[in-house]
């Protein structure tokens, strides 16, 4: 194992040990405070330009399962088809694994798929460095390579596009109702939850116009990097609502999208939102719901347009957390109603789209 550095942005050092790629890389420097879930969040595409820091000391020890796809293309286990994150930062890397589906060690994955990750860090330490100063750019260094600097830019950049599908992909044809689902990123348990009830999903690129396609009901999904930088998805979903009230259910980056088109504008979140357990109130009652997210950005509520209300609030900082219509069957999470990982109280969001189709 190569010894490495990780630098922050402001200076802050962290000495370990290289067991993924050994190659240096730059991100921005998130956590996620989750206890398990990484092959599902190193796949997760809203993780690109990331690197991801976990605060659940032992990681690695139940493998990672096998890299299989089902009939209709999408992954058995993983939330894509390749790792997305830039790097993963653990505490303690555990080369022994033991799980009735582990295929390979999270080191061997790293290696094959070209993505560092390094262990030995104070994870705890350095998430409490990101809560004090905000979330930083980072960079991991080969300490026998000290003139092999790495660069990497994440505000400005439009990882959406690099991350979105080129071509419309069908799943489930001839199901009945069409789903059209905006592929800024989108993790696959979206779709799985979408075909499981009973819907044909057709996926698009994430600036295609889909306005003048026969279907009935539209989905936004998750995305990379920052909302501002998906201008034209934007354009197309404010025209989408001028033409029609088909339904529209929007998830994370989704929930964003459609916040913009309604008028609203982002910021963001000193931190993010990063775990398996986000506490969550519907408004209008009392009813809370644990909750799996992953996002940097957030909907300022205050700049709502009048037609829309929230939807759910953050119970930790009050943040928005979704958002409805008012009249039309237009709403959205910020959260991830689809887990994968996370628990899954919140998979009701599909359903009460489905029915409204
Ligand atoms: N998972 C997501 O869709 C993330 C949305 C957006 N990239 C954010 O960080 O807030």
């Amino acid at each position: 194992m190569k010894d490495v550095t990780l630098v922050l942005e402001d200076g802050t050092q962290f000495k370990g040990k290289s067991f993924g790629y050994d190659a240096p890389v730059a991100g921005e420097v998130v956590f996620n405070t989750a206890m398990m879930g990484y092959p599902e969040s190193l796949t997760d595409p809203s993780y690109a330009g990331q690197l991801m820091t976990l605060t659940y000391p032992l990681v690695g020890n139940y493998g990672v399962p096998q890299f299989s796809f089902e009939k209709n293309g999408l992954p058995t286990f993983m939330e894509s088809d390749r790792i997305y994150a830039s790097a993963i930062i653990v505490s303690d890397y555990s080369e022994q694994y033991s799980h009735w589906n582990a295929n390979e060690s999270l080191a061997d994955w790293l290696k094959r798929e070209k993505v560092p990750g390094i262990t030995g860090i104070d994870t705890r330490q350095l998430t409490k460095v990101l809560r004090e100063h905000g979330v930083m750019m980072g960079k991991i260094l080969m300490d026998d390579e000290p003139d092999n600097i790495p660069e990497a830019d994440y505000e400005g950049v439009n990882f959406v596009d690099r991350v979105s599908c080129k071509d419309i992909i069908r799943y489930n044809e001839g199901a009945g109702r069409k789903v059209v689902l905006v592929d800024c990123g989108v993790k696959a348990n979206i779709i799985r939850c979408l075909i499981n009830r009973g819907v044909e999903v057709i996926r698009v690129p994430w600036n295609y116009d889909y306005t003048g396609m026969e279907f009935d009901g539209l989905f936004l999904a998750n995305g990379p990097g920052d909302p501002d930088m998906c201008g034209d998805a934007v354009d197309i979903i404010r025209k989408q609502m001028s033409v029609s009230r088909k339904p529209i259910c929007g998830i994370c980056m989704g929930n964003q999208l459609l916040a913009k088109a309604g008028g609203a504008s982002i910021y963001k979140l000193k931190y993010g939102h990063r775990s398996h357990n986000q506490p969550v109130r519907e408004v209008g009652t009392n009813r809370c719901y644990v909750t799996s997210q992953n996002h940097g950005y957030a909907v300022d509520a205050s700049t709502l347009g009048k037609e829309w209300r929230e939807l759910f609030v953050n119970m930790n900082d009050g943040s928005n957390e979704g958002i409805r219509h008012q009249t039309n069957p237009w709403f959205s999470s910020q959260f991830h109603p689809e887990a994968c990982s996370g628990p899954v109280d919140t998979e009701f969001m599909f359903d009460r789209f489905v029915e409204a189709l």
